[in-house]
């Protein structure tokens, strides 16, 4: 796929006559009007991306991409790259936090390589590495025009391969020492907003730690001197894989009409680069929460979606979305067994 291609790709616009017939099947069930609120509108909007009013959300799975990033070389993260591995070799056993949290509600977590910086294979983590981690963007920019389109092929395509295998609700989630960096990065690019301001902690950066890395960032966005719409040229020079590939999620989960939960500020970053390469894949997009780092809410909100989740999470691997799981199955369950006001026979009572 060449970056012309990427960029023609049309998105269907999910039916309003389903979100429509969705809301009016919450209408009919002996409750408040609109008591479900938030989960209402999101489950109306599920159902529309999936092209049905009654869909049915148990096959769920969460896509961790997993990469390294060579900007960590500036002192950016409190963590060396080895940890990348290490942690997506625990995923690979179900053992991270995501993986605990998803078996809890019987959720699938597929850890990807898309970018460690090791040789090695990983046992239970998809290989599709592109490189061993991308290069420092403070030095050069992070990643070629092919490595970035490969990255989002590698997302989209899997997407693909999880509608085939019958999968109806996907998640984002990742792993990657210093992708706080590149996604604070890219957040300030795409938004015209101030380092400062976009910039936090991440995984528990010092006061040092983070006056280094919002001097890093600044350096990089002044040297390399984007508009704010070279949206492909911004997420190449200083993204990383990992948001590449869940860019490719997002527009995978479009393109295929499989809708996609979020997770924290890594996947809401790459969820805006996707609506900015690929118009209207937002329509397929789940929010999840509203993560700790600064750059989360501003991305959300040029993005117009609304988290349900207000909880300082700051752990990345798709935990906040799974979280996010666990809510839709209870709206889910109340859905799909809707006791109606007619069933309890007091239609004639109520009056909205
Ligand atoms: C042991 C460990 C497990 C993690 N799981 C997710 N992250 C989270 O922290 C990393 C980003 O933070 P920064 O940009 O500051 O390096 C990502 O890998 C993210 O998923 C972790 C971080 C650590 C240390
Ligand atoms: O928002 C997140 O997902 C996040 C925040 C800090 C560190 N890692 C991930």
């Amino acid at each position: 796929m060449t970056k012309e291609e990427l960029q023609q790709l049309e998105i269907r616009c999910p039916s309003e006559e389903i979100k429509k017939q969705v809301q009016a099947n919450w209408d009919a069930v002996a409750k408040p009007l609109d008591g479900l609120g938030a989960f209402e509108a999101l489950t109306a909007k599920l159902g529309a991306a999936l092209g049905t009013a009654d869909f049915d959300l148990t096959k769920k799975a969460v896509i961790v991409m997993c990469a390294d990033n060579g900007i960590v070389a500036e002192g950016v993260s409190q963590s060396g790259q080895e940890v990348t591995a290490a942690v997506a070799a625990s995923m690979g056993k179900q053992a991270s936090s995501v993986g605990k949290m998803a078996k809890s509600i019987g959720a699938d977590v597929f850890p990807v390589d898309i970018g460690i910086n090791s040789t090695e294979k990983i046992d239970g983590v998809l290989d599709q590495k592109i490189r061993s981690g991308t290069r420092d963007f403070l030095m050069e920019p992070a990643m070629t025009e092919a490595e970035t389109l490969a990255a989002i092929e590698v997302g989209m395509e899997l997407v693909r391969r999880f509608k085939a295998e019958g999968y109806s609700l996907l998640a984002t989630g990742e792993m990657g020492i210093g992708n706080t960096t590149t996604s604070s990065a890219v957040a300030a690019a795409l938004s015209g907003c101030a380092v400062e301001e976009i910039t936090g902690r991440g995984a528990g950066l010092s006061d040092a730690g983070l006056l280094r890395k919002r001097q890093v960032i600044a350096e990089a966005l002044q040297k390399y001197d984007f508009g704010k719409d070279e949206t492909f040229r911004i997420l190449s020079t200083v993204g990383g894989l990992d948001i590449a590939g869940l860019a490719g999620v997002f527009i995978g989960g479009a393109l295929y009409q499989i809708p996609v939960v979020l997770d924290g500020v890594i996947s809401t970053v790459a969820a805006l680069v996707a609506e900015r390469l690929v118009p209207g894949t937002r329509a397929y997009m789940i929010p999840s929460h509203k993560s700790k780092e600064p750059a989360a809410a501003r991305m959300l909100e040029e993005l117009a979606l609304v988290p349900v989740i207000d909880a300082s999470l700051a752990l990345g691997e798709g935990t906040g979305a799974v979280m996010m799981f666990a809510l839709l199955d209870m709206a889910m369950t109340l859905y799909e067994t809707r006791t109606t006001f007619s069933d309890i026979s007091v239609e004639q009572y109520v009056r909205f």
